[in-house]
């Protein structure tokens, strides 16, 4: 078994037993390759990442293992079957506070409607909250406006993206 991106003691065991039966909460691993890019696909485009660029990615990330969390839940088969990431940015304001980014909220298409996706959301404010950050945010589309509410997220402010050149 590869090791943790992050410490696993900060998972809350009380989102972890509410899941499912014979699901389970934890850190990404390097072996999740081919699974967890799967999964992060019923989001939006992907690309073809060879393993070893990934593998420099989660070795660039596990470096930074008190600013990038991303979970898994995996079925009874160790299947990864949902991922999110949260994002620590540490700022000057509010005394050198912190702020948690949540991203890359997926569940797979045939385990959606279980749960898994607020069991994500709770496990990740939970995080945020271990970690410190005086607050939770993230940017969604408008149709899944209510899923955030059902996670306990209200609108605040407008998105804003730039004209540059960038892609969207
Ligand atoms: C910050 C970001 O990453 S935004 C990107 C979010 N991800 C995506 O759009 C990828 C495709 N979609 C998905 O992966 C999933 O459908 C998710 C993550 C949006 C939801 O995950 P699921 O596990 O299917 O949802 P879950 O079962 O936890 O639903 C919790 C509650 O929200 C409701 N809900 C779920 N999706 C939606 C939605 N789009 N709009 C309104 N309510 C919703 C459910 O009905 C449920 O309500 P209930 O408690 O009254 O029964």
């Amino acid at each position: 078994m590869s090791t943790p991106l992050f410490d696993p003691s900060l998972i809350s065991s009380a989102v972890s037993s509410s899941l499912p039966a014979g699901y389970t909460l934890r850190p990404l691993r390097k072996n999740d390759y081919s699974a967890f890019l799967d999964v992060l696909r019923v989001l939006t485009t992907v690309g073809d990442i060879a393993e070893a660029d990934w593998s420099d990615r989660y070795d660039w990330m596990a470096a930074r293992s008190e600013e990038y969390f991303v979970l898994c839940i995996t079925d009874d088969t160790d299947r990864v079957v949902a991922v999110g990431s949260l994002i620590v940015e540490r700022k000057f304001l509010r005394h050198l506070g912190s702020v948690a980014h949540i991203e890359d909220i997926a569940v797979a298409k045939d385990q959606q409607g279980k749960k898994l996706g607020l069991k994500m959301i709770h496990a990740l404010d939970d995080i945020a909250e271990k970690v410190g950050c005086y607050k939770a945010i993230l940017d969604c589309s408008d149709k899944n406006q209510g899923f955030y509410e059902k996670c306990g997220y209200r609108l605040a402010g407008v998105q804003m993206v730039g004209s540059s050149s960038l892609p969207a």
